[in-house]
């Protein structure tokens, strides 16, 4: 399997280059050259496997000839391993319709792990094999950052450098991350938003002076490996609700467009998904791109559900390429525009090819907060604010009335207690599985929210 850039210059690579390049030279993203096909049969044969079992036949494709069947299915059984539910990602039924497919049963209590618990171990295999090292920097809103230093830390091969945007994350999210001690793991609060943070990640991949000197590396959803560890849960709960012979719409909680992407990478795969749906907050920038063409940025607005409070969202660009025509140059041009006037219209054909499968729908805090508290009045169950807004629009959006609905329920409730409590009265507890985290000391450094600051702190203390 070989990997192209969605801006078209960059070199294909393999499985393993694209884990460790993280971003495309040319500044694209990089996709599959096509989509491996299951036919219903495949698919159906897989039904009733052990979660880290299906995880290796789904990536296989993917991984190509840089790991054999039997290696990646110790991966896989080494990474899923460390997930508290025997399931992975079990379902939980809410009514005669609406499902939840629970993410946050690994280490960090978000759906970030089922990816990152495998690309931890990817970066170890394939660095060993070339006896190299990754520097790596990361931009979180939240999670991806506590699941990426729990993945990576204490790594020989790994250095990561992490940003996150100061005072917009929960404290359960900051703890996660600042307490962690081990010498590779350097946290980095800056004022701005995730999109400063991001926007400053992206900037160093094609930064020379950084790059002459360290190998950069990415665990953010710009790196491939994170996408397709994602794809395998839709067909997990597809195989558990009827599929391939029934099909199920999805309703995903949405910032970065990742955790939706690989809903659609399922679809090329030939999973049958009726419809995949984009819930954002109010930092709605999908909202309108799906709805009338307008992928044009504002001011990120704070909201209850921080780990979303995203406008530019690098994985859009992986879908304007795929259903747009695969045309790598346009695709540069059009990107180009949009990093200078933060501003582009969609073209017909990005527009129709996302509307087979895409429906959107923006989600205000009132509407999240009626959503948590219809789970936890008529479902006896808590969700945190994220998968309140995937559940809200799975319960508005029309659908034919035989469709099941699986909300992905992307974050533990605990990690957003304030914002719960808020909306239900309940106060959700942490895990036992999280440790003492409010007792364990912090350390971080806070950092003016410019290029130069964070380029200025990597270069001086990376290894
Ligand atoms: C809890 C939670 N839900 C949903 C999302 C949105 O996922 P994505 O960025 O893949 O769209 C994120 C992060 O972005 C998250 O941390
Ligand atoms: N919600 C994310 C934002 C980063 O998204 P990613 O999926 O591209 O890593 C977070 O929690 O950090």
């Amino acid at each position: 399997m070989q990997y192209v850039s969605t801006r078209g210059s960059a070199p294909a690579l393999d499985f393993a280059g694209v884990t460790l390049a993280g971003l495309a030279s040319d500044g694209g993203l990089y996709v599959p050259e096509k989509w491996p096909r299951l036919s219903p049969d495949e698919i159906a044969a897989m039904r009733g496997l052990p979660y880290a079992e299906l995880a290796a036949r789904i990536m296989q494709p993917f991984v190509g000839e840089c790991l054999t069947p039997e290696r990646l299915r110790e991966l896989t059984d080494k990474a899923y391993g460390r997930f508290a539910h025997a399931a992975v990602t079990p379902l939980t039924q809410l009514d005669e319709r609406q499902w939840l497919l629970e993410l946050f049963h690994g280490p960090t209590l978000a759906f970030k792990d089922v990816a990152l618990q495998m690309l931890g171990l990817l970066f170890e295999e394939f660095l060993a094999r070339e006896d190299g090292s990754l520097t790596i920097v990361g931009a979180t809103s939240g999670d991806t950052g506590s699941a990426a230093i729990d993945a990576v830390a204490g790594l020989d091969r790994v250095e990561i450098f992490m940003l996150h945007p100061k005072g917009r994350v929960s404290d359960v999210q900051r703890r996660q991350m600042t307490t962690v001690r081990a010498p590779n793991v350097h946290n980095i609060a800056i004022d701005g938003s995730f999109d400063d943070a991001q926007a400053m990640v992206k900037r160093i991949f094609a930064d020379e002076s950084v790059t002459a000197k360290h190998r950069i590396g990415a665990v953010n959803s710009i790196n491939w490996a994170r996408l397709m560890a994602q794809v395998v849960y839709y067909f997990a709960a597809s195989l558990q609700l009827g599929g391939p012979e029934h099909k199920l719409a999805f309703s995903v909680p949405t910032g970065n467009f990742g955790d939706v992407f690989a809903g659609h990478v399922a679809a090329r795969m030939g999973l049958p998904i009726e419809r995949l749906i984009v819930a954002t907050n109010t930092n709605d920038i999908l909202h309108r791109a799906l709805s009338n063409g307008d992928y044009s940025t504002g001011t990120v607005t704070p909201t209850s559900a921080p780990s979303m409070d995203i406008q530019v969202s690098s994985n859009f660009e992986r879908l304007l390429f795929d259903v747009g025509g695969r045309d790598g140059a346009a695709l540069a041009e059009q990107m180009r525009g949009f990093e200078t006037s933060k501003a582009m219209q969609l073209t017909n054909a990005q527009r129709d090819g996302a509307a087979a499968l895409f429906t959107s729908m923006r989600v205000d805090e009132d509407d999240m907060a009626r959503a948590m508290r219809w789970a936890c009045e008529e479902c006896a169950e808590i969700v945190d604010p994220h998968t309140a807004i995937g559940l809200h629009a799975a319960r508005n959006v029309q659908l034919p009335a035989d469709v099941p609905v699986v909300t992905l329920a992307t974050a533990h409730p605990a990690k957003f207690p304030d914002a719960v409590e808020r909306a239900t009265g309940s106060r959700p507890a942490l895990p036992a599985r999280v440790g003492d985290l409010f007792a364990r000391e912090e350390a971080f450094i806070e950092l003016p929210g410019t290029y130069e600051a964070v380029r200025g702190h990597i270069l001086g203390h990376a290894a």
